[in-house]
This record gives structure tokens, sequence and C-alpha cells, in this order.
């Protein structure tokens, strides 16, 4: 459980209850089913909200992950503000309605349950970000887009960056990996827009990760720009720092490069509150900030899904 005075933040269980919860009082927009099995074997719970939820529909799909590091448990609050959102919001809020009605919307709410679990075993905070293969897979580091190719990642199973043995080592990512390439429907893949969160240092990221050119094999100049305004757009609404995810240091095996890289998914990183200071104590903001830190990205969140229908940005450059 989590330490006293930080009981606003779900276990796994109770996320697990919550989920349940939505889908049962939420039956025709909302459908609960799992990617696969962490290594520990959690199911790693999958929640589409949509119109007519049961029925594949020809809409714009957008997905949003959580935790995929384990101490970043501000991350699994802000998944289940998007379920919170947009399932009480349908029927009464319009444009809440329209969304709901026009996207096929997925949240993995928490990618590592396992890694989440242990970092509050015992009570007390363990600082844990990687998964619980071993000495650990760091997550982001283990997607299969140029793997390993850049520095961007550690090979030494004790290093908080260690990148598995092989790409999709992990049972976490593969998991999720699986599921986007099953939304591959008619030669398409109908996900066109990609969220994963992360603490902290209030930031929106944006591939490419593994190399600091802006363009590159599979990144147009056109397309550089579009993650530009969408990222400027969506930062201008929440005040995080827009850049370019190898601004700041080079990852390989991200998420981000992947989702781009292998299925031109207009995917994101967001690094949550606080902004800055406290080393391992920024990773455990206190849980009166969970409503105002989540709520936060609302906007973001809004506009993230008008842009995957298309057209907008694109109109605008
Ligand atoms: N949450 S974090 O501090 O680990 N940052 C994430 C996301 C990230 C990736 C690339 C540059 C900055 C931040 C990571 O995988 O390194
Ligand atoms: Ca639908
Ligand atoms: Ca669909
Ligand atoms: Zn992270």
């Amino acid at each position: 459980d989590f330490p006293e005075g930080d009981e606003g933040y779900h276990t796994y269980a109770e996320l697990t209850d919550k989920l349940e919860q939505a889908a049962s009082d939420h039956g025709d927009i909302a459908q609960l089913s799992s990617v696969g099995d962490s290594f520990e074997g959690r199911a790693l719970h999958l929640l589409k909200i949509s119109g007519n939820a049961a029925q594949d529909e020809d809409e714009p799909e957008v997905l949003f992950t959580c935790n995929q590091h384990a101490r970043e448990h501000l991350t699994t609050e802000m998944c289940l503000r998007i379920v919170e959102r947009f399932t009480d919001g349908y029927g009464s809020d319009p444009a809440i309605t329209e969304f709901v009605d026009s996207r096929e919307i997925y949240v993995i709410p928490t990618v590592n349950p396992d890694g989440a679990e242990y970092d509050i075993s015992g009570g007390e905070y363990q600082g844990w970000r990687k998964n619980r293969q071993d000495q650990g897979t760091d997550v982001n580091r283990n997607w299969g887009y140029e793997w390993g190719c850049c520095g961007g990642s550690s090979d030494d199973p004790a290093d908080e960056t260690y990148r598995g043995t092989e790409a999709f080592s992990s049972p976490e990512a593969k998991a999720v990996a699986d599921f986007v390439d099953s939304r591959v429907v008619g030669g398409a893949q109908q996900i066109t827009a990609h969220i994963d969160f992360h603490t902290y240092s209030e930031l929106v990221l944006w591939p490419y990760g593994y190399t600091s050119d802006d363009t590159a094999e599979g990144m147009t100049p056109e397309e550089a720009k579009r993650f530009a305004d969408v990222g400027t757009e969506m930062a201008e609404s929440n005040g995080y720092t827009p850049q370019q995810s190898s601004d700041l240091y080079i990852t390989d095996g991200s998420i981000n490069d992947w989702m781009w890289g292998e299925h031109k998914i207009l995917s994101f990183t967001f690094e949550m509150y606080p902004a800055s200071g406290g080393g391992i104590d920024g990773f455990y903001p206190p849980d009166e900030q969970i409503g105002p830190q989540t709520e936060r990205n609302d906007e973001a969140v809004d506009i993230l899904l008008r842009e995957a229908g298309g057209t907008a940005a694109s109109a605008r450059s």
C-alpha cells in the first residue's frame, strides 16, 4: 500500500476495481480487456472508450499509456483522469460526448504493474523504475525501433536504463506492441495519435529520441514540423516545455520512436509535475497534487484527440 498520507494514489487492486466499475457503470461506451500479462502475471488492463464500444468502428483511434516507469505513480492517476473524464462526462458534456462518439480512445493505466507494486511494498517508497524481470529492464528502452543503437540505454542489467536482452524481451513492452500491431486493419494502422505519460520535469517530448537530428529516415521536415506544432500547442495549454526528446538526452528503444518509426503514430511523451527539484522526492508528490496535476492536462488531451482526426494542425501550417 501507499505510505500514510498518500492514500489518494491507487494500488493495482484499487486501479483494477476502478476500471471494472467504469466498465460496468458505462457498459455502452466502456469495454475492459487486457493486452496481456506482466512478468509476474498481472493483467495489463486496456480500457476502450467509444460510442458503440463493442463495435470496431471506422473512427480515429487514440492510445494513452501510463506508468512504464514504476515510481511514476502520478501517471497512473493521469490515465485514471482520462477514464473518469470521458466516461462520467459522456451525455452531459457536449465536447466530451462528441469525442467519445467520433473516436475510439484506448487507455492502458499501468504498463508496469509489477514495478509499481514493488515500489510501494513494505509501506515505503523503493525508488524503483524498471520492471521486475531479473535485475529489472527499463521498459522504455526495450522497444524495437533502433533498439540499443546509439548509446541511449545500457547493456548492464544493474543499470537503471538497462535495455533488456533483446528488443521486446520485457513482456510488458511486448504486450503493448502486440496490441498496437493488432490495430493494423486492412493494411492501415487505426491508431493515429498517442501520449506516454511519465514524471517528472514538465515537458512535452516528441521523436526521435535515438538521434539529435530533427529529421532522419522516416521523419520528413513536414512531419517534424507537425510534431513541433502540435507539441507546442499542447505545451501552451499545460505550461510544460516542448522539445524533441533528444534535445534533452539520447534514448534508444523508447516507445515514441517505435510508435512513429514502426506505425507513423503521432506519439508524444509528457513528463508531468514537478518541474524540478528534490531528486528522488520529485517522483513522490503528495496526493493533494493528483487532482490539479492531472486536470492540468485535460486541454492537451483534447488537442491530441482533435489532432488524431487529422487536418487541423496541417491546415495551420
Ligand atoms: N521518466 S524519465 O525521467 O525516465 N524520462 C523518460 C522519458 C524521456 C525520454 C527522453 C528524454 C527525456 C525524457 C525516459 O525514459 O528517460
Ligand atoms: Ca465508436
Ligand atoms: Ca476502429
Ligand atoms: Zn519515466
